[in-house]
């Protein structure tokens, strides 16, 4: 069992598209940031989202409410050049903690071209020139990465990310909890032994998340696609079926030993609003009741 008050549940945000998506994001996060989370996380370039969008997000974040916010970096299409850039903003910004990531390869490039292949070489730049300036988190796929050329080279590549100097990590999202605990024994048995978070995606739009899915290679079980097909239009029912099933899923994590959540928000509070409570988790209330 974990200890609640070390384990680390955050929550992620993209950077919003235009005035109405700012307005949107403003208002989720001020109630998300009552939740009091450990941190925000900020994607890069992730679904059309631009990458200056991420600072600016990163910034706002971390000035409309004093929680730490870390920005995603992949380094796909970056040089040594214009990632050491990145980095001195973020650093400047007083950002302490990077999401560090290869990133998704972009329409037509089938491998990787530039002078970054693999996230590990990423990591293992920002620790050469920031040295332990930042908390570097990374990702990892108890479900594989649909591009490992095996489940074992997979993990394989998840351990030179720790051995580079990866802090913590946090998990592409599952539905299939043992799909997680088996890859933490992976790990564990290369010798990992940095907090495995696991990434939870909330289901209130089931088409969006299987759209995503079959993208990123997140397994959707047969007997919840056929559930949530069956809904059809009936959208109260599927976001009834899919915060259950999530919050069910949670806490077979926790209980099983898992070191915290990180929620993919979609710049949405109810959602994620709901499951903290649903599972109880500290919020800012609690915690600085508990602090004394
Ligand atoms: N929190 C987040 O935003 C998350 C983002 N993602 C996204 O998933 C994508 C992948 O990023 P990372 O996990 O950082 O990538 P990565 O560089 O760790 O791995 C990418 C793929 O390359 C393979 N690979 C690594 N080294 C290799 C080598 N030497 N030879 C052959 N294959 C090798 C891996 O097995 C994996 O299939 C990114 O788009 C990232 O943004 C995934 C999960 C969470
Ligand atoms: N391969 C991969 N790339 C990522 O960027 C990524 C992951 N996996 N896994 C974890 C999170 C989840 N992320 C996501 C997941 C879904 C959408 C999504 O559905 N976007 C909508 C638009 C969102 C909106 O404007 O409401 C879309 O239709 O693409 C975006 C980012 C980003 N992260």
């Amino acid at each position: 069992m974990t200890n609640a008050s070390q384990s680390s549940y955050s929550i992620e945000f993209f950077p919003p598209k235009g005035p109405k998506g700012e307005a949107r994001l403003d208002d989720a996060r001020a109630r998300l940031a009552e939740l009091g989370p450990a941190f925000f996380s900020v994607t890069f370039g992730a679904g059309g989202t631009t990458r200056s969008g991420t600072l600016k997000t990163v910034k706002r974040c971390m000035e409309t409410t004093g929680i730490p916010a870390a920005p995603h970096l992949s380094c796909v299409e970056g040089t040594r050049e214009s990632i050491g850039e990145f980095l001195d903003n973020y650093k400047a910004a007083g950002v302490d903690r990077i999401v560090a990531l290869r990133g998704d390869l972009p329409e037509g490039m089938d491998r990787p071209a530039g002078e970054f292949a693999y996230a590990n070489e990423l990591v293992e730049f920002i620790r050469e020139r920031h040295g332990d300036d930042f908390h570097i988190e990374v990702g990892c796929y108890p479900e594989y990465h649909p591009q490992a050329p095996s489940p074992a080279a997979d993990v394989d590549n998840f351990v030179r990310k720790v051995k580079a100097g990866a802090d913590s990590a946090m998990t592409q999202y599952f539905y299939n909890a043992d799909a997680y605990f088996n890859f933490c024994d992976e790990a564990a048995a290369k010798g990992v032994d940095i907090p495995i978070v696991p990434g939870i995606m909330p289901i209130t739009n089931f088409e969006q998340v299987s759209r995503f899915s079959a993208m990123c290679g997140a397994d959707i079980p047969r007997w919840i696609r056929q559930k949530m097909e069956s809904y059809g239009d009936d959208l109260e029912s599927v976001q009834a079926f899919g915060q259950d099933l999530v919050a069910r899923l949670c806490e077979r994590l926790l209980a099983g030993g898992a070191p915290g959540l990180h929620f993919y928000s979609l710049n949405k509070a109810d959602p994620t609003c709901w499951l903290w409570r649903e599972l109880g988790l500290p919020t800012q209330d609690t915690a600085s009741a508990a602090n004394g």
